[in-house]
């Protein structure tokens, strides 16, 4: 569990995301991806991306991780042009890419170590025990339950102290009620330390209960047909007639019928 005791000097940075379009292939085979995407994260903010599956969701969030360089169009953070992957701009997946090899400390400090960072035993039992895995520093990843290999991700990424957390349906893989339990945490923590957050989802209940921000995609290539400001208040409850009211309204945008919006 998160502990309240622990703070990262980490504060969010503003992302400006501005007529983005992006293809693959060559001339002979192209194919669009992304078309005019513009949008801004306030510093703090929570944003959640929804549309149909393959519509460029997780291309956008690498553009922004920069990892790949937008084919038209400027990605920035704080308003300076990303040119190129930060630790301060992390991308996190669905898996969570631990190396079996190494324990849950190797694996949170192994990034730290790369760059030479000397305090970096002491941030990483920082992390360790804001995510609640302090206990298992030494443990290997295949001694791992799925959520806590999903903390260890995390730890993993809040060492770095991040601006910006750029997530790809990090919880996609775990069961309800971890998925439950790490969507309750990761809110606490991007409260408590207000680092940006881009959250890729494919739940609309996901983004509804984390997101300041609901942006919905088209199908590819992707374009934003909604920009819905989620000012519901905390804690946000999934039975509260206005929850209800929001999620219906992103259902029938994204394409579906009245009946299963309900
Ligand atoms: N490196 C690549 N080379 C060629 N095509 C790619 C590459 N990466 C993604 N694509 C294509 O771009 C489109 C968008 O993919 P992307 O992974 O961004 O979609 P997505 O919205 O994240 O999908 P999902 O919700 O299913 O994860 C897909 O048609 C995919 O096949």
């Amino acid at each position: 569990m998160v502990s309240a005791a622990m703070a990262t000097p980490a504060a969010g940075a503003s992302v400006q995301v501005r007529a983005v379009s992006h293809a693959f292939g060559d001339a002979a085979r192209r194919l669009p991806v992304l078309d005019d995407v513009s949008f801004d994260v306030a510093a703090g903010e929570t944003v959640a991306l929804l549309g149909p599956s393959g519509c460029g969701k997780s291309t956008l969030l690498r553009l922004v991780a920069g990892l790949d360089a937008p084919g038209a169009g400027r990605i920035g953070v704080d308003h300076v042009r990303v040119a190129g992957p930060d630790p301060s701009r992390l991308l996190m997946f669905q898996d969570p890419l631990l190396l079996p090899w190494r324990t849950v400390e190797a694996n949170v400090a192994y990034g730290l170590q790369a760059r030479g960072i000397r305090d970096g035993l002491e941030r990483v039992g920082r992390a360790l025990r804001l995510v609640g895995l302090g206990d298992f520093a030494g443990a290997y990843p295949h001694e791992l339950s799925g959520g806590m290999a999903q903390r260890a991700s995390f730890a993993r990424a809040l060492v770095n102290h991040p601006r910006v957390l750029l997530l790809d349906e990090p919880f996609g893989k775990l069961d309800s009620l971890t998925r439950m339990t790490m969507q309750e945490e990761l809110l606490a923590l991007a409260r408590r330390h207000a680092f940006t957050t881009v959250l890729v989802t494919h739940d609309v209940e996901e983004a509804l209960l984390l997101a300041t921000r609901v942006l919905v995609f088209s199908p590819r290539p992707a374009r934003i047909i909604r920009d819905i400001d989620n000012g519901l208040p905390f804690p946000r409850l999934r039975d509260d007639p206005a929850f209800i009211a929001r999620r219906r309204e992103i259902l029938i945008a994204l394409g579906h019928g009245e009946e299963f919006a309900r």
